[in-house]
């Protein structure tokens, strides 16, 4: 740590000045140049590397250059278009290399918009100035006329959560644990309103903007009029480089004193913060899942607690790393139990498909229940977590079955534009035709196995008939804006069922929605990584939340083979804590997270072979490490295994596992050791990654 040295720098008045910059390069750095003044801190340069040109970001000016004096270069050229980074934020990215083992310029780079780390950009033959001038050239701003909105009188419940997260002058991490519906939204408009006046700003971070644009909308509404007009910056991955580089200037510049953003706005340059908000805390998309495999929600909370600020955590199913932070006291609960609108939770029923006959994979009670409700003119959720046409063709008479000819799975049947059908691989996007015969025997008797969203949308258009029926699954959402189109249409009451995958469990306040089916549920149910029915339980939580959100009177089906597992005993009780209490049982008794941390090494190669004979060789280095520096065995080190679908685009795939109980013992291995795999003869032919906290294993 503590690379970065802002102080000692400055003073110095010898010439040349040494300039110690960090690059994006998998190289360990930093590099040391030389330039005719001190370059604060936080500045980005262009240098040259190599043959190369790039743009690295001034870490400190030493008194003596890391290394021989005549091979050091000058600086080209300070860029000064935008103001240094500052040193909180520096401070912070330098804690996210350390603890996630990555060299600091291959954090902190790429958490800048595109166009100010990319050389082209200022040397382009139509750079004139670069990116920042010809923006602020291009820019008019438009005024957003500030609607005075009106915000709902707080209940009991959501008014103490705020007092207490308004009371909080210093670091606190508040877990909001709030029943779907609650209201959690107000509670934190009310405290970034708060904050807001106090003259500081406000973090926001979501799982997912894209698909609830009301949400921004009604955030800017609400906020605007204490942030001042264009005071809430919006920061995610689907913006276009110009777009991202407006936002993030704003935030640096002060002019934006609200961000919202995906898991990539923790990285906003955003100072005087005062409040960081993290919205359904336990959901996957915070992790990052591939470069820097970061957790938005983890670096949040230490973020807090650097600037000395509350954060909330917001969930109606926390994680139960939160959870035991929360029991633990590290964390404050704050609970709300009932729906805000005064309206009761949905009936959950289940029910047990294993004695019925089904239609097209509906049993009679859901069929029988979704007519009563369209009859009563109320919407429907059918949720089903698998897209496309059938999970795959198969043949009738020998057996066959498609597979990917890149990786180990089956390829999926997709309807195509006007009824045609296609095979698709989910895992690599190979596309092919579909055979008219079987390619192994040469039958002609081909059938889709099992049902996607395709399939049951088609039946349910037929069975339900001149209903209303849509389809909200990444297939049917592929331009830009069409979530939203489908979305506006199902709010706007043009839609009588509503098919969708994992999408439309997020978020979504539906104020006529009555009924939920959900299909297929039990898929999840036996998976090898041990956090999937923690997985399962808040997706069909979030799922069912979707039903009576503003009428009350609410009612969910799961249709399973399996009613009598807990993850489904606990969701008819609407039980989150009881079903936390018992799978902390498990893993306490496992010892798995959040009873102790793991990291994962993940190799690739052509041949299975080599990834395991790296993973191998990686493994016994750590072995022999511990053994000699800690001399007991509090960190375990699991065999080299492959991974379930151990092929993926040709490439084999395997993972080591390592696990300990005392996090900073593992930190220490894991700083230790990684320096080492590269040197491995092992490793020539593997590529390798290391992720800290994996979340699927
Ligand atoms: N104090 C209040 N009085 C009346 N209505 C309220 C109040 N607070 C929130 N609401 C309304 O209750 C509904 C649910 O609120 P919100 O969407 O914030 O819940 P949530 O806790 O985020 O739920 P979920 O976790 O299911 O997404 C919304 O329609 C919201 O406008
Ligand atoms: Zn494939």
């Amino acid at each position: 740590m503590a690379e970065i040295e802002p102080e000692a720098s400055l003073k110095n008045t010898a010439t040349p000045h040494w300039i110690r910059v960090i690059l994006d390069i998998p190289l360990t750095g930093p590099f040391d140049y030389r330039w005719t003044s001190a370059v604060p801190v936080g500045t980005r340069v262009i240098v040259s590397f190599g043959r190369r040109k790039l743009i690295g970001i001034v870490i400190a000016n030493p008194e003596q250059p890391g290394y021989d004096v005549k091979l050091i270069k000058p600086i080209e050229q300070v860029l000064e278009d935008t103001e240094p980074l500052s040193l909180d934020w520096l401070r912070f990215a330098e804690f996210a290399a350390d603890y996630y083992q990555r060299p600091l310029g291959e954090v902190v780079l790429p958490a800048l918009p595109a166009p100010l780390r990319r050389i082209a950009a200022y040397h382009g033959k139509r750079s004139s100035g670069g990116p920042v001038a010809r923006l602020d050239a291009r820019k008019t701003l438009k005024r957003v006329d500030s609607v005075v909105s009106t915000a709902p009188i707080l209940n009991k419940e959501q008014q103490s959560a705020l007092e207490a997260v308004t009371a909080a002058t210093s670091f606190k991490c508040f877990l909001l644990f709030g029943v779907t519906g609650s209201g959690k939204t107000e509670v934190y408009l009310h405290a970034a309103a708060d904050i807001l006046k106090r003259g500081l700003r406000v973090l926001l971070l979501v799982p997912e903007i894209n698909l609830t644009p009301q949400f921004e909308q009604s955030l800017r509404q609400r906020l605007e009029p204490v942030a001042g007009p264009n005071g809430v910056a919006v920061l995610h991955s689907a913006l276009s480089d110009g777009e991202r580089l407006n936002a993030w200037l704003r935030v640096q510049r002060g002019e934006a004193r609200v961000v919202l953003g995906t898991r990539l706005a923790i990285f906003a340059p955003i100072s005087d913060l005062g409040l960081i908000v993290v919205d359904e805390e336990h959901d996957s998309s915070y992790k990052q899942q591939d470069g820097l495999r970061y957790s938005a929600r983890d670096l949040a909370v230490w973020r807090g607690s650097d600037l000395n600020i509350p954060v909330v955590l917001g969930s109606a199913t926390p994680s139960l790393e939160s959870w035991a932070h929360a029991e633990q006291k590290h964390y404050q609960r704050l609970d709300l139990t009932e729906r805000a609108r005064a309206v009761t939770l949905p009936t959950v029923r289940l029910v047990d498909t294993r004695r019925l006959k089904m239609d097209h994979g509906l049993s009679p009670h859901l069929i029988q229940a979704m007519r009563d409700r369209l009859e009563n003119g109320e919407q429907v959720l059918i949720f089903l977590n698998r897209r496309g046409y059938a999970p795959a063709l198969h043949c009738n008479s020998c057996g066959w079955v498609s597979k990917c000819s890149r990786c180990t799975t089956f390829t999926v049947l997709h309807r195509a534009a006007a009824g045609r059908h296609q095979l698709h691989c989910h895992h690599c996007g190979l596309q092919q035709r579909v055979p008219s015969s079987c390619p192994d025997c040469g039958d002609q008797d081909m059938q889709p196995m099992g049902r996607g969203t395709q399939r049951i949308e088609e039946h349910l258009s037929q069975l339900f008939s001149p209903a209303r029926v849509v389809r909200i699954d990444a297939d049917s959402t592929r331009k830009k804006g069409s979530a939203q189109a489908l979305f506006d249409s199902v709010h706007a009451g043009e839609v009588d069922i509503l098919v969708g995958t994992q999408m439309v469990a997020k978020g979504h306040d539906f104020a006529n929605l009555g009924l939920v089916g959900v299909l297929n549920a039990d898929a999840m149910l036996f998976s090898q990584d041990f956090r999937a029915p923690e997985r399962l339980f808040a997706q069909l939580m979030q799922v069912s939340g979707r039903a009576g959100r503003h009428t009350g009177h609410g009612e969910v089906i799961i249709q399973t083979g399996y009613p009598d597992q807990p993850v489904y005993q606990a969701l008819i009780k609407h039980d989150y804590a009881g079903f936390a209490r018992f799978t902390m049982r498990e893993r306490k008794a496992a010892l798995l997270p959040p009873f102790s941390h793991q990291a994962l090494l993940s190799a690739e190669a052509d041949d299975l072979n080599l990834a395991i004979a790296f993973l191998e060789a990686s493994r016994q280095t750590a072995v022999d490490w511990t053994q000699e520096n800690f001399g007991d065995n509090r960190i375990t080190l699991y065999d080299p295994v492959p991974l379930r679908i151990v092929r993926v685009d040709n490439v084999c795939r395997a993972q080591l596992l390592i696990e300990g109980t005392h996090r900073p013992s593992l930190q220490a291995l894991l700083k230790h050791f990684l320096p080492h795999l590269s040197t491995l003869p092992e490793a020539r032919k593997v590529h390798w990654q290391l992720e800290v906290d994996p979340l699927e294993i």
